[in-house]
């Protein structure tokens, strides 16, 4: 508004001056002042035009009007301050420059630009004046306006051959010459814009006068490169990327994200329903009198032992209650560990545990078995927000921990589970566990399960869902793994996908299976190459100990190499085993195995070797169990599901369309599949006498010392056991002993083969 006033007020001062000048000052309220702001209006402009910069004064009002705007609209204000500079500089040249003709006109200059003209024609004289604000004008031209003089050729060049075509096309030709000598004659664009600049601001009112001519020489400006560099640039520049923009983007855009779940797009996954809630009406009970009892009791037997307890807290859990006690200074901690034995006997229960010190808690914890307790159903484990909200790969619901939380890990992460616990006391109810939470997490599409069941009952349920998510060896019949060799064909199978995925995601330039899922999602990867989704394998072996005894290495070594390198390929493993003893469990399986489970066992030598530290032979049993992923123990009560409960859901999965087969995992021809006994040279393998050599220096013909010695895959290590079976160094297959070696002598051996 101050700029408008300004304004207004200048332009009027240019009609009412000379009346206006006899009250400029006067604070007389009588006198009355013809200016549209009356005497606000004469004063300010008498103040700015005459007293100041004249004419260009009218800059400084759009000036200030524009700050107005730009503080209206919150534009940015670095283009104002852009403005204000190079408004001020402008209006201080035209005042100068107005000097010229203060003569004439008093009001152009204003007092200012006439005095610097003056003070400047003194010093260097009038030329020197007209050649300084020449210069100036330059400047402003080139480094504000950016007019540069090849820009300015270019702009002759282009008026010449327009010209010239005109001149062509039509017949007046002394017309157009006209333009043509005038343009030719002005060497510089500055000169021409100061004339017309002069003509135009005597006869015309003032605001445009700086701007017309600035306009028309920008819009100049900006036509040459938009017509001629700046379109060839840019129509490289987008062939380029568009070319680039991989097909993956095009195919994403017309068919959108591979889903891998569309073969089954229907697929329902179970529904909460199908499991039991033991927990109805039962809730977390507090027995306020057990409470007490054994609080007294704890205080008394410590009291006995002259340890004084500075407070207690209790947190009931659903099978236990653990009672933090803060002892007196200056009590040893291993003097209450001691006391476990005492303690327990004290409160006459099973399963005392005594953690000191809880770590990071600063206090010492006794585990007390509840008198009533409370089974955790898999229904609460599923239905708790923690479940349902799990952003993992692979989410398993265990159960709940002592303060009641839902415990839930990621097996992905883990990333193999070693499970033991003594005969009955719930290992097989874990497991179950574990596979109803991925059920209800994951889409057949997703994941896929590899069930060995030496005990030929515990899984035999899941088979009612083969075709969805069980995964088994070409040509079997059933894919639960009963028998002992197939176990070995299978586990070595699963090497060969390993190392077939390794290739993959090697091929791909990714580190682990969800990068390669995502890549391949986003059709990145081309399945016409071999690529394509890949579900993750959860491998569960159910007692282990009983392998181990059958099969021995065989079993071991494959386990362990998966162990070692599957995580990053999406192939886990959950290994259950009644006998935690070490030579079921070894170091190498142990060292792969950080995530372990231990529910009740014997000894505290099985709870060592299973947990590394006792605790386990503490339990109480009944899906109590110590929770371990290398670091500290949680103690968590399993979530209960029934067998019928895993019947409901399996028939739920069963009955819903399928794919046409079960996942096929790759063919391993081993020993076992060494039926085509063609002895044939020809076909040998390049290393065939190498690995005859490494049998019959060790008499012993198993095809994972081949792999070892030789360092060879399982697949042709295998086929070299063929090829030597047929020629008769080693004997056949015999289950899990190794093959005999019927060459007794590296002689003998060199004998036979050169006799063939
Ligand atoms: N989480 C649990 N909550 C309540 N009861 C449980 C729980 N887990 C197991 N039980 C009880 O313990 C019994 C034995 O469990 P389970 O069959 O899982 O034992 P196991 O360790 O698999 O035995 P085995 O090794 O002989 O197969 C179950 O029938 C059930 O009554």
């Amino acid at each position: 508004m101050l700029g408008l006033a300004l304004l207004f007020s200048f332009v009027s001062y240019f009609f009412t001056w000379q009346a206006d000048q006899s009250i400029i000052g006067l604070a007389d309220r009588n006198v009355e002042s013809k200016n549209w702001l009356s005497k606000f209006g004469s004063n300010i402009a008498h103040f700015f035009i005459y007293d100041g910069f004249g004419i260009s004064s009218f800059i400084f009002a759009t000036l200030v009007t524009l700050t107005g705007v730009y503080l209206f609209f919150d534009y940015t204000k670095k283009q104002l301050k852009k403005f204000w500079f190079w408004g001020i500089l402008l209006m201080i040249w035209f005042s100068i420059f107005f000097g010229f003709f203060h003569i004439k006109n008093s009001l152009l200059s204003g007092v200012i630009g006439y005095e610097i003209n003056d003070l400047s024609q003194d010093y260097i004289g009038l030329t020197g004046t007209i050649l300084l604000m020449i210069f100036l004008a330059i400047i402003y031209l080139v480094v504000r306006l950016k007019i540069t003089p090849e820009l300015v050729a270019n702009t002759f060049q282009k008026t010449k051959k327009s010209i010239a075509k005109d001149f062509s096309s039509q017949d007046g030709t002394s017309e157009i010459k006209k333009p043509e000598n005038k343009l030719n004659n002005t060497p510089t664009v500055e000169t021409s814009f100061e004339t017309s600049k002069i003509s135009e601001e005597i006869t015309t009112s003032p605001t445009p006068e700086t701007t017309t001519p600035i306009v028309s020489t920008e819009e100049f400006q900006v036509e040459i490169p938009e017509e001629e560099e700046m379109e060839m640039k840019v129509e490289e520049v987008t062939e380029e990327k568009e070319g680039k923009k991989n097909l993956s983007d095009k195919l994403v855009a017309d068919f959108g994200e591979f889903d891998p779940t569309l073969e089954l797009s229907g697929y329902k996954f179970p529904t909460i329903e199908l499991l039991k809630d033991y927990t109805a009406g039962q809730g977390i009970t507090i027995n306020q009198e057990e409470l007490e009892e054994n609080k007294n009791r704890i205080v008394e037997t410590l009291n006995n032992y002259k340890i004084g307890i500075a407070s207690i807290k209790a947190t009931v859990g659903p099978t236990v209650t653990l009672y933090e006690i803060v002892p007196e200074a200056g009590i040893r901690i291993s003097k209450i560990k001691n006391l476990e034995d005492d303690i327990a006997l004290s409160l006459s229960a099973l399963g005392i545990r005594i953690i000191a010190p809880i770590p990071g808690r600063g206090t010492i914890g006794i585990e007390v078995p509840n008198k009533n307790p409370k089974t955790v159903s898999m229904r609460s484990t599923i239905a708790s927000p923690k479940f349902q909200s799990a952003e993992m790969e692979l989410p398993l619901g265990l159960g709940k921990t002592i303060s009641n939380e839902t415990f839930v890990v990621d097996l992905a992460k883990m990333p193999h589970l070693l499970m033991a616990g003594a005969t009955g006391q719930g290992k097989s109810v874990g497991l179950n566990a574990i596979l109803t939470s991925l059920l209800y997490k994951k889409h057949p599409a997703e994941v896929k399960f590899v069930l060995v069941d030496p005990k030929k009952v515990e899984l035999t349920l899941f088979n009612k869902i083969e075709r969805h998510f069980l995964a088994k060896l070409p040509g079997d019949e059933d894919a639960i793994i009963t028998d002992t060799n197939k176990v070995i064909t299978t586990l070595n199978s699963l090497c060969i996908e390993m190392d077939q995925r390794y290739d993959l995601l090697k091929d791909a330039y990714v580190r682990n299976i969800k990068e390669y899922n995502d890549k391949f999602k986003a059709r990145k990867l081309n399945p016409e190459e071999g690529h394509k989704f890949l579900p993750y394998i959860v491998l569960v072996i159910d007692e282990f100990a009983d392998l181990i005894m059958t099969a021995g290495k065989e079993v071991e070594t494959p386990i362990a190499r998966l162990a070692q390198l599957a995580r990053a390929i999406g192939i886990h493993l959950i290994v259950a085993t009644q006998r935690p003893s070490v030579n079921v469990i070894t170091g190498i399986i142990k060292a792969n195995f950080p995530a372990r489970i231990a529910f009740r066992v014997t000894s505290k030598i099985d709870s060592r070797t299973i947990l590394d530290s006792g605790g386990a032979d503490q339990l109480i049993g009944r899906g109590d169990m110590l929770y371990t992923q290398g670091n500290e123990l949680v103690r968590i009560q399993c979530a209960f599901v029934d067998t019928p409960e895993v019947a409901d859901i399996t028939d739920f999965i069963g009955g819903q369309k399928a794919y046409p087969d079960a996942h096929i995992l790759p063919e391993y021809i081993g020993e076992e599949g060494g039926t085509t006994l063609d002895n044939n040279i020809n076909e040998r393998d390049a290393l065939f006498r190498d690995a005859a050599e490494v049998l019959v220096i060790a008499q012993q013909g198993s095809a994972s010392l081949l792999q070892r010695k030789l360092k060879l895959g399982y697949n042709r290590a295998g086929r070299i056991i063929d090829q030597l079976e047929a020629a008769g160094i080693v004997g056949p297959f015999e289950g899990s002993k190794a093959r005999q070696v019927t060459v007794p002598t590296i002689e003998a051996l060199n004998q036979l083969l050169d006799s063939e």
